[in-house]
């Protein structure tokens, strides 16, 4: 619950529910990924997106959701697997913040065992809010190592996250985490055949520059992208002019991320973070990475 003698809008106050929002999720990161091997299988069950739901995205989005509404000045939690937010006492913007998560991204990897990842946003307005409402964002990844990136206003930082005598252990490996000068990767989502013929044509200019990275969940391919340079999209189709991924949960957490670190984010228009959303579950079309590539998108797509 929200500590009532909370400074309203303090920005001391603002840092320690940041840090304790992933203080929570560093804690559950080892044990979502101990659950995983049980929970391969569909769910039988679909989100508001529409989408099926897997048994390992049931359970993250129960662990962090039990685990971030017990955090002291988190007013309101949202999930890709919940319709409607659920109220976690205090009032978001006065005082409480909104945590919005993406439990478990790409979870069709579960199947094949690829990497994943855990998507949160932490907000300081009621959603639907733009990306400019974002005090904090961050990602987990489950890859042969687990790694948290954590971005405010302060830079990107990024940790390795251990279990540690029964506990949980964060180092921080990366304290300035910045996107190489040099782009080196591109990964991009959404079938060959159902790309606009401006994105078909500027993705053929990248493939002669770059190299190949794509592994079907977004933390993973931005997380390259962060690595190396480069640049990432999951872009606006032609049956799906909004594209795949979702604004909330994924591309503003992304965005936020990603400009933190001195890159760009685009719906193809605009900067991600200044997209208008009309409600938690709007999809938007995602192209981020290096200001040099970004840019050259946007002029394509004009
Ligand atoms: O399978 P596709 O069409 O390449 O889509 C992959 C994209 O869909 C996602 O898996 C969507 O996220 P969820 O798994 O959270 O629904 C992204 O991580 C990824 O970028
Ligand atoms: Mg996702
Ligand atoms: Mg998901």
């Amino acid at each position: 619950m929200t500590d009532p003698d909370a400074d309203v809008g303090d920005p001391a106050d603002a840092d320690s529910v940041v840090e304790a929002v992933f203080d929570a999720v560093a804690a559950t990161a080892p044990e979502i990924r101990a659950a995983l091997p049980g929970r391969r299988v569909e769910s039988g069950t679909e989100n508001a997106s529409g989408e099926s739901v897997m048994a390992g995205d049931l359970y993250a989005d129960e662990l962090l959701g039990d685990a971030l509404t017990a955090v002291d000045g988190v007013g309101s939690f949202v999930s890709e697997e919940r319709e409607t937010a659920v109220d976690a006492g205090g009032a978001v913007g006065e005082g409480a913040y909104a945590v919005a998560i993406d439990p478990l991204d790409g979870s069709s990897n579960l199947r094949s065992n690829n990497a994943m990842g855990t998507v949160i946003g932490v907000y300081d307005a009621p959603l639907p809010a733009t990306g400019r409402d974002l005090v904090a964002a961050g990602y987990v990844l489950y890859g042969p190592i687990t790694t948290m990136v954590v971005a405010d206003e302060d830079g990107v930082h990024e940790e390795v996250i251990e279990e540690d005598d029964g506990g949980v252990s964060r180092s921080v490996v990366e304290d300035d985490l910045r996107l190489p000068e040099d782009p080196l990767v591109y990964g991009f989502g959404g079938r060959v055949p159902d790309w606009p013929d401006e994105f078909t044509a500027y993705a053929r200019e990248i493939e002669d520059e770059l190299k190949l990275r794509y592994g079907g969940a977004m933390v993973g391919d931005v997380n390259q992208v962060l690595t190396y340079g480069g640049v990432f999209a999951y872009p606006a189709l032609v049956d799906a002019p909004d594209g795949k991924l979702r604004l909330s949960f994924e591309a503003n957490p992304i965005a936020y991320i990603v400009e933190r670190a001195g890159g760009a984010a685009t719906d193809g228009e605009i900067d991600i973070l200044d997209v208008e959303p009309e409600g938690v579950h709007d999809r938007v079309p995602l192209y981020v990475g290096n200001e040099g590539p970004v840019e050259r998108l946007k002029a394509a797509l004009d």
